[in-house]
């Protein structure tokens, strides 16, 4: 799969079947998007692209006029949405800069300088809520006209529902935010993982008895914190029962990245570097600032046992 950041118009594109959203976690209606996408780029001899945005519009407008911390969480940060637009059969993705010129764009400048002078659309396809260009007053109708005078194609796809209703990256960020797994690994067709490559941390975790693999939460800002029940996948052919804390450690110290510190049960092995996703099964409770390190230590052997019984009745109810 080919990926152009930054600048549409470099370097020139051929014509292409389209679509276009934020594609934030790459759930279940954007999958049967995808799907029509690759369908009618294969029946018409051209690539499927997708055209998406960073950052979120959500969080340009939010940094705009606030802070970093006051953008809202996304659920997936820009690696993984790209790894799994692949996953898909995309076959190239324009990954647009969201900045003052495109959000300024009129709905009809959006069209003829992104569309069609960057993009060479000749077949699109949208969602029919999809809106676009200065403040999203742009509609499916506008496209459709437009398509006539520039002469591509425009599909609107019905909303994709579940028993709740349309399934949109919104209603999995709630989820998120309630921490109810089993509701956004049905949203998104998979369970919810974060992954990256364990970094070296302040081996503090060793004095503890809790040795830690560490994933630094570097580009986005994560939806969930506090101290939650999860798996390792990655570094043995089964996933690994772990506890897990997404966080700042408020016990040690008060300005630190935020990181993903995962203990993995009955694990002695060093695995700096590799590749891990930790799936996220149930939440035990939120990041605390202990008295002490003996505080601390107390209350992450109760997530142990806590986390080895869940485990056990799974095993029993397997
Ligand atoms: C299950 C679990 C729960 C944790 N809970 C807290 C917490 O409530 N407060 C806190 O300050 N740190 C918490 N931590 C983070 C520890 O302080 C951290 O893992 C330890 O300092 C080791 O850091 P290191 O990997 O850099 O050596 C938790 C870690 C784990 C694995
Ligand atoms: N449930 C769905 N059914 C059909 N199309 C969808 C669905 N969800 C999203 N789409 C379409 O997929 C494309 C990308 O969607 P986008 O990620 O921007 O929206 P979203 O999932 O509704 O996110 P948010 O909730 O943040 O607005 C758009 O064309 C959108 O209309």
């Amino acid at each position: 799969m080919k990926v152009f950041r930054g600048f549409l118009y470099d370097p020139p594109h051929g014509p292409c079947a389209l679509t276009i959203g934020n594609f934030d976690g790459v759930h279940k209606g954007h999958m049967v998007l995808l799907a029509k996408l690759r369908e009618a780029a294969d029946r018409l001899h051209l690539p499927a692209a997708v055209l998406t945005f960073n950052p979120h519009p959500r969080q340009y407008f939010a940094l705009k006029t606030g802070t970093l911390s006051s953008a809202p969480a996304t659920i997936t940060p820009l690696r993984e949405k790209v790894q799994a637009l692949a996953q898909c059969c995309v076959d190239q993705v324009t990954i647009a800069r969201f900045n003052n010129t495109v959000s300024s764009l009129s709905p009809e400048e959006f069209i003829e300088e992104i569309l069609v002078k960057a993009l060479n659309v000749r077949w699109l396809i949208i969602g029919e809520k999809f809106r676009f260009g200065k403040g999203r007053t742009g509609t499916t109708d506008e496209l459709k006209e437009a398509g006539k005078r520039f002469g591509f194609h425009v599909e609107v796809l019905p909303a994709v529902m579940d028993e709740n209703g349309r399934i949109s990256s919104s209603c999995i960020r709630q989820a998120l935010e309630q921490s109810d797994f089993e509701k956004v690994s049905g949203l998104l067709g998979k369970p919810y993982a974060i992954s990256g490559h364990i970094v070296h941390g302040d081996k503090i975790g060793r004095d503890l008895g809790f040795p830690t693999a560490n994933l630094p939460i570097r580009h986005y800002n994560p939806i969930l914190s506090g101290v939650f029940i999860t798996r390792v996948h990655g570094l043995e052919e089964k996933p690994l029962p772990s506890v897990s804390m997404i966080g700042t450690r408020p016990t040690i110290e008060s300005d630190r990245h935020i990181m993903l510190e995962t203990h993995i049960l009955d694990f002695g092995r060093t695995c700096y570097g590799s590749l891990v996703q930790v799936e996220f099964l149930k939440k035990l409770r939120d990041n605390q600032k202990f008295p002490d390190l003996n505080a601390l230590k107390k209350a992450i052997q109760n997530d142990v046992d806590t986390a080895r019984s869940f485990f056990a009745k799974q095993k029993t109810s397997a």
